[in-house]
């Protein structure tokens, strides 16, 4: 008996794969039960479900997951019995609780041992031994089975945590490819104005990205710095690796080491798991470090031997990590200024400013504005579920285009989105937008108004033409379209290229 018992616990507790053990069970008991079959069961209180989760024959266990509702009666005896004992029946597909079951693995003919499985006091499942012919079962096989009881009822429960598991490890995989393919997808962005006003940012982008050099990305805030260094991520050999953001601003001093290096569990009261700091979790991929101006000294510190050393230690932890990463940095202040303050480390800024790239302020390239509201105007409609996209109103066209804006990008973006909240009919107009706040043009005459009804590109064609004829076709220096329109003159003359307009002087002198 004991050496039954022994020997049949082991075989089911030698593995977390509940159709192998099952299987391993049968064939170790069936040297003292004349068993064909063996098939688990779990049962769920709360829905009175009960679950077959894995059946095995001679040649090998099947895990499965077959639920059916126990009839009232059934269910009501179930738990009012709570008690470990077996009990026999002729045929299997002869009891309410067992035919359902038994129909699924085709043993609605056989003869059964069913034996409750109780831990503690709790009502696990329930093991099913089945047998071809009829009273083939004896009291004493029914004795030796309630020996396994809890071994069965253990096994059973470990497995079934490592099924949930399994289940939570394939949910997470899942999730994960999800959210990388999403954040592929907003690296991955639309940069406007790669043909005009960003033509030499987009240069440098296209010389430094396939190299693994350090990039500073320098501009006023809402230029479009991570938008850049996703553009530089995306066109390097990292681009199936992740990007990582990190703002150096928005993280308090005392966690900073943690958010950059992660930790290990226990290594502060809190640190329940083990987490991955933001350089481990930019692996094989970008780290990008936003307004790394606003990083403390000593954070300057660490981050310069991270990037000397291309290795972390987890806070608490004493393994070191190889780190594959390229490293963006960017900021909108001056750090060379800060450097001169001492609040920028010299050899942190040197390290940093490998590549710099700077990119100009939307009044510095208002060429763009058009293409970038047309492209906010889509994108936010999109998200907004709208079924009809408006129109600009070309008067407000041209109105943007005189406006400084100050918050960059980032302000035109949310003027459009607001914009389309307020709109009303087919035509978006930017009425409570702070149009009086707008730099007067830097020219004494009058600008034409252009038609209200034409296409965007003939407006600003149209507008261009005017201000040409008001130059007399001057483009470059001092009352030059170019001064009058507040825009680079080569890149006034390539968006004239792109419109078909002339350069041709003597036709602006004749019109
Ligand atoms: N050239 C562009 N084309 C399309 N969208 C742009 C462009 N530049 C910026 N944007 C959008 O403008 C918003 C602000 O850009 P981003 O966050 O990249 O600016 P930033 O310079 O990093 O700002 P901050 O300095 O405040 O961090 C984003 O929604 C971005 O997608």
């Amino acid at each position: 008996m004991e050496f039954f018992f022994r020997e049949a616990t082991l075989a089911i507790c030698g593995s977390l794969d509940i159709e192998e053990a099952l299987w391993q069970c049968l064939l170790c008991i069936r040297k003292y039960i004349p068993a064909d079959m063996l098939s688990l069961h779990i049962y769920e209180q709360e829905t009175g479900l009960l679950e077959t989760v894995a059946y095995t024959t001679e040649s090998g266990g099947v895990e499965c997951s077959f639920k059916n509702t126990l009839p009232v009666n059934v269910i009501k005896d179930l738990e009012e019995r709570r008690s470990i004992g077996a009990w026999m029946v002729d045929r299997l597909g002869d009891h309410d609780g067992t035919r359902e079951a038994a129909a699924y693995f085709n043993g609605t003919e056989m003869a059964g041992i069913i034996m409750d499985l109780v831990l503690g006091k709790k009502l696990m499942g329930v093991i099913v031994v089945a047998g071809k012919d009829p009273k083939r079962f004896l009291p004493n096989h029914l004795n030796l089975l309630e020996l396994l009881n809890k071994p069965i009822a253990v096994a059973l429960t470990n497995s079934m945590r490592h099924r949930e598991l399994k289940r939570l490890k394939d949910l997470l995989a899942d999730d994960s490819r999800y959210f990388q393919n999403e954040l592929r997808r907003r690296v991955g962005q639309d940069v406007i104005g790669t043909e005009l006003g960003l033509y030499s940012t987009m240069e440098m982008v296209r010389k430094v990205a396939p190299i693994n050099s350090p990039v500073l990305l320098l501009g006023e805030t809402g230029v479009g710095k991570e938008l850049i260094a996703g553009a530089i991520h995306n066109s390097s050999s990292r681009k199936t690796g992740p990007m990582i953001s990190f703002n150096c601003g928005a993280i308090p001093p005392t966690l900073m080491d943690s958010e950059l290096f992660g930790y290990e569990k226990g290594a502060f009261t809190g640190a329940t798991s083990q987490k991955r700091g933001v350089f481990e979790r930019a692996q094989h991929g970008t780290i990008f470090l936003d307004e790394i101006g606003e990083l403390a000294p000593d954070a300057q510190i660490r981050l310069l031997r991270v990037l000397q050393q291309k290795e972390i230690q987890r806070v608490g932890g004493v393994e070191i990590v190889k780190l594959d990463i390229r490293v963006i940095a960017a900021t909108h202040r001056d750090l060379k200024d800060m450097m001169g303050e001492k609040k920028f480390r010299k050899d942190l800024f040197f390290r940093l400013n490998v590549f710099p790239i700077t990119i100009p302020p939307l009044r510095e390239r208002k060429e763009d504005i058009p293409a970038l509201v047309q492209h906010f105007i889509l994108e936010k409609a999109r998200e907004m579920k709208l079924r009809k996209i408006p129109q600009l109103m070309p008067d407000d066209a041209t109105r943007l285009m005189d406006y400084e804006w100050p918050g960059n990008i980032r302000e035109l973006e949310n003027a459009v989105e607001r914009a389309l909240i307020l709109n009303k009919g087919q035509f978006l107009t930017f009425e409570d937008f702070p149009f009086n706040q707008m730099k007067e043009p830097s020219y004494t005459g009058e600008l034409p108004t252009p038609s209200l009804t034409l296409p965007l590109d003939t407006v600003i064609s149209k507008y261009i033409q005017d201000t040409l004829a008001i130059t007399k076709g001057k483009i470059y220096g001092k009352g030059g379209a170019a001064e009058l329109l507040s825009v680079n003159p080569s890149t006034l003359r390539h968006r004239m290229k792109k419109l078909g307009i002339t350069s041709k002087k003597t036709y602006y002198q004749s019109h």
